[in-house]
């Protein structure tokens, strides 16, 4: 058997389109250009790789991008007052900081200053709140794209057995609140977790979201499982650019899965299509329309 290989460039590609199309809508009939916009504090390379795909991406829907570059020594006073500058500029309607910040940045005080109305990440208590209470939330960009990418092969995931390994807020977490809404059965492991093999073997949907290079082998693996890749590792090569693997061993998995998604090409391009399509959906509940046909 060899899994299908879930193509996250086209469905990313697609809902891009359809992000468009609603943004030219609400440009004509409310002359309203969605804005978004990203702070980067100091050069992780990681970051400025997502950085540049988002600025692209987002002036490629028809929509405002504006990028916001501090030193890695930014004061958090000065970053408060641009966040507050954000908040209250009109033509900005998502505000992501980039993470992770300095060690010298408290993340909790940068995130809670975010109007959580302009919160396109989902970070913001306010909204990580009301989507582990199941009520209408902005939730977090990759999240949103697992989902997707989980609903390209399964139209429904009702009652399926779903494993999450990861539990940060930015992923892992936000992922099992949107998967029980969707009603599956969810399991949550993380590094205290003991034999990851044997919770693996349960489980009809896997979403690894560590951060440890191919760490999940391809016979953990229930046979025909679906795996969605979230990890973003970048393997040094001598003499050559690193090379980006995901959280789970791919070839291995191939045997074994029914379908798979690969990195890159997989969760990384949800990621920024889904963060296109909350800043849509900010804009038009800023302006009082009616939630975008996405
Ligand atoms: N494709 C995309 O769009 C995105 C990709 N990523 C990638 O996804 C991965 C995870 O990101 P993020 O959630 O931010 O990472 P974090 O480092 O914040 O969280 C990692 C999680 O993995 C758990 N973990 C660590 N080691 C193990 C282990 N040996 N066994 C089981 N669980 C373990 C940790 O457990 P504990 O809580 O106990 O410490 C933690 O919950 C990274 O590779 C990142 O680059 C992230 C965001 C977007
Ligand atoms: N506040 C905040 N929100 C985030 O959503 C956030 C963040 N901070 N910090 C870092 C992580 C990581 N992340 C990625 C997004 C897209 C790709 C992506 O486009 N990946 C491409 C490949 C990119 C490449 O070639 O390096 C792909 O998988 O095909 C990767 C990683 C968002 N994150
Ligand atoms: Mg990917």
């Amino acid at each position: 058997m060899t899994a299908r290989i879930i193509d996250g460039k086209v469905i990313a590609a697609e809902l891009r389109g359809r992000v468009a199309d609603e943004v030219a809508r609400v440009r004509r009939d409310h002359q309203l250009t969605p804005g978004l916009a990203v702070v980067l504090v100091g050069n992780d390379p990681a970051s400025e790789v997502y950085v540049r795909s988002k600025h692209t991406q987002t002036q490629a829907a028809g929509m405002a991008s504006f990028e916001h570059k501090l030193p890695a020594d930014v004061s958090e006073g000065d970053l408060l007052v641009l966040i507050a500058r954000l908040n209250h500029d009109p033509r900005v309607h998502g505000i992501l900081v980039q993470l992770p910040l300095p060690k010298t940045l408290h993340t909790e005080t940068i995130i809670n200053a975010i109007d959580p109305a302009k919160d396109v990440d989902g970070l913001h208590p306010n909204n990580a709140g009301r989507l582990a209470g199941g009520f209408a939330a902005l939730s977090p960009c990759t999240p949103l794209g697992c989902i997707i990418l989980t609903k390209s092969v399964h139209a429904s995931i009702e009652g399926m057995n779903a494993i999450v390994i990861g539990r940060s807020n930015l992923v892992g977490r936000p992922l099992v609140q949107l998967l029980l809404n969707e009603n599956a059965t969810v399991t949550i492991a993380h590094s205290r977790s003991r034999d990851l093999a044997k919770l693996c073997a349960q489980a009809d949907l896997v979403y690894a979201a560590v951060g440890r290079p191919e760490m999940v082998r391809g016979d953990w693996l229930k046979l025909g499982a679906t795996v969605i890749d979230v990890g973003i590792n970048r393997i040094p090569v001598p003499g050559a650019k690193p090379k980006l693997v995901g959280d789970v061993a791919f070839q291995e998995a191939l045997d074994v899965a029914g379908a798979i998604t690969p990195v890159p090409g997989g969760v990384g391009q949800m990621t920024v299509a889904c963060l296109l399509v909350n800043t849509l959906r900010a804009a038009c509940a800023i302006h009082g329309l009616p939630a975008p046909a996405v």
